[in-house]
């Protein structure tokens, strides 16, 4: 089993040896385990418990002062899942599992997404809130209004951002597994949903082989930056140039920042941003 794992692509982290262990912790997860759906599950439960990461424990707060959270798996027979806007909800990419393998749909989102979790013994009323992000939140000069929609969206523009976000592929001989997991972009509207449940855009998989993206959400998911990945792995490049080229695409044609992470045939593992920076992590067996 081979892995690969990044930990969002933005500015230059605070802590970058800690965060590289446990991105480094997370891979090692994936790799021990016996399918690629549960690599790429381990790796991804590994970094939503860690509050370094924006997902899980640790995600970014909406506009309305609750953290939601989102995720979405894909495996190489283009089976997929995806699960959004989840308060309460640390392994919202065990939801998307739910809801690959336990219903019709491939994305279910909001309170109907945390009452699935629950209907399948996911965890959830857990606290997202660290030290952290209760800081970042109390010190803001003010909080928006929640009943002024318009008020609130003029507010947000000042202060929209974000990074963090975590991903995992996974490759096992003909078997690949891609999914990515994130508490989306700090202060966006309450209910935004961006890149990371959208297939093709935050997660994408093929027998070629598998992506998870992370970056500014919404040009991510103008120019579905996951699944210009994999295309480039079907036309039969390497993942590093495979990566490479997505990249160049996104930015030529957002001029925004994003990374993404591939893992091709035979557990080609590769990667490119344009972001300052990207953490990732690699391990297990070609
Ligand atoms: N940090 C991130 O990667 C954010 C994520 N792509 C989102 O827009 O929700």
């Amino acid at each position: 089993m081979r892995v690969i794992v990044h930990g969002g692509a933005g500015s230059p982290p605070e802590e970058p040896p800690e965060r590289q262990a446990v991105l480094d912790e997370a891979a090692a997860t994936g790799a021990d385990a016996d399918t690629v759906t549960d690599a790429v599950c381990a790796a991804t439960r590994v970094l939503e418990s860690d509050p370094r990461f924006n997902a899980g424990v640790g995600g970014t707060v909406q506009s309305d002062g609750i953290i939601r959270t989102d995720a979405g798996l894909m495996t190489d027979d283009r089976a997929a899942g995806a699960a959004s806007s989840m308060p309460g909800v640390e392994h919202a990419v065990d939801v998307a599992r739910v809801v690959k393998e336990e219903t019709p749909h491939v994305l279910v989102s909001g309170v109907h997404a945390v009452d699935l979790a629950d209907a399948f013994g996911v965890d959830t009323e857990v606290d997202l809130w660290t030290e952290r992000r209760t800081e970042q939140w109390e010190d803001l000069d003010d909080h928006p209004d929640v009943t002024d929609t318009r008020g609130q969206l003029d507010w947000l523009r000042e202060q929209f951002g974000g990074s963090d976000t975590v991903g995992a592929v996974a490759r096992d001989g003909d078997r690949v597994a891609a999914a990515t997991s994130t508490g989306g972009r700090w202060l966006a509207l309450a209910g935004r949903v961006g890149d990371v449940p959208q297939i093709g855009s935050g997660f994408y998989c093929t027998a070629a082989g598998g992506a998870s993206a992370t970056g500014a959400g919404e040009d991510i998911a103008r120019v579905t930056l996951a699944r210009r990945a994999v295309d480039h792995l079907d036309a039969g490049r390497p993942a590093d140039e495979a990566a490479d080229r997505a990249i160049e695409e996104f930015a030529d044609l957002t001029g925004s920042t994003a990374g993404v992470i591939v893992m091709g045939d035979d557990g080609d593992a590769g990667e490119a941003y344009n972001s300052e920076a990207m953490q990732t992590a690699v391990a297990g067996d070609k």
